[in-house]
């Protein structure tokens, strides 16, 4: 059975009036990293805590490695690791023993506390008391308590949030080796798609509860269609006659036209096509948009 590893179907939930996720259908599939993306109070987190059974769903609308949460609630949940929010860390111990607490919480071998501070990057660290780590490395010590169990997979509600660059490319680098080399499912969100561009495998597109895009990060890409701006005289009336010819006029301005655009032929095909009609065309650039501006787009079709 190669179920997903996290399947939502229909999903909806209310914060008493306020719907808050609507209709949301995400399949996460096993061994992928997938970035779940959303601006500020899209219902990322709400999501998550759903996933985490911390909020309740209707039966047979979350699935986890196929099976309902409803009626699979712990076998589920020793599946899962998560961190969400900030990582519940004693800042009067040092890494090791915060690790070797939840150990003895969780009734795990010692060795396994040493085995996580190597995978997470805080060997060096593991005798500082934890009030002196920086914000990415209680972020990397969160994972290593959420790694504890050995969870096959891993909920990240923004992780990144907050760290320098540096803190920003430990984590993706972790993650990147929790998938590869032990098999990790990953779901991580965030509000920023460059964050998690290079990391995602697949990527999901949340605004108000509402799933507008789900797919791999190649399909993202295939979306972000180049246009061609055309600096010119009288872009009104340029407009019109593109627009007679066939041409799928994006942005209008005083001085410039962006327009959808497949070729350097069709460029050239434009260029004549207006300089014909006595139009003055100063300069033909195509340009592709930065994924984050499509991120954009795509957020605001719902707003
Ligand atoms: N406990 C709660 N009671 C009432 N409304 C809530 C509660 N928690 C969240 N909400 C509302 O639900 C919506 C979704 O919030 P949620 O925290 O899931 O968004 P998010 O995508 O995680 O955003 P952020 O990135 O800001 O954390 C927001 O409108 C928020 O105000």
């Amino acid at each position: 059975m190669n179920s997903p590893a996290i399947q939502t179907c229909g999903l909806n939930y209310h914060f008493g009036d306020q719907k808050v996720i609507e209709n949301l259908s995400l399949e996460v599939n096993r061994g992928s990293i997938y970035g779940f993306l959303g601006p500020n109070g899209a219902g990322k987190t709400t999501t998550i805590k759903i996933l985490l059974n911390l909020l309740k769903s209707p039966k047979d609308t979350v699935f986890v490695f196929g099976r309902d949460m409803n009626t699979y609630r712990t076998a589920n949940l020793k599946k899962i690791g998560a961190l969400v929010e900030q990582p519940a860390i004693y800042a009067h111990m040092t890494g090791k023993e915060n690790l070797l607490n939840r150990c003895m919480l969780l009734g795990l071998s010692k060795n396994k506390a040493s085995e996580i501070l190597e995978l997470v990057g805080l060997g060096a660290a593991a005798h500082k008391k934890t009030g002196q780590y920086s914000l990415g490395m209680k972020q990397r010590l969160g994972i290593g308590l959420a790694l504890l169990p050995d969870p096959e997979l891993l909920l990240l509600d923004e992780p990144t949030n907050g760290l320098d660059p540096n803190g920003i490319i430990e984590i993706r680098s972790l993650m990147i080796e929790l998938a590869t080399k032990h098999e990790k499912t990953i779901l991580v969100s965030s509000h920023l798609l460059s964050e998690i561009e290079k990391t995602a495998t697949h990527v999901g597109i949340i605004n108000k509860g509402q799933l507008l895009f789900q797919g791999t990060i190649e399909d993202l890409h295939l979306l972000n269609k180049p246009v061609l701006t055309i600096e010119l005289n009288n872009t009104q009336a340029a407009a019109q006659l593109l627009s007679r010819e066939g041409y799928h006029i994006e942005e209008t301005k005083a001085d410039q036209l962006t327009l959808e655009y497949s070729s350097a032929e069709q460029s050239s095909q434009i260029n004549s096509l207006l300089v014909q009609n006595g139009f003055n065309v100063s300069s033909l650039h195509p340009i592709r948009k930065a994924l984050e501006e499509l991120f954009l787009d795509i957020t605001k079709t719902n707003n």
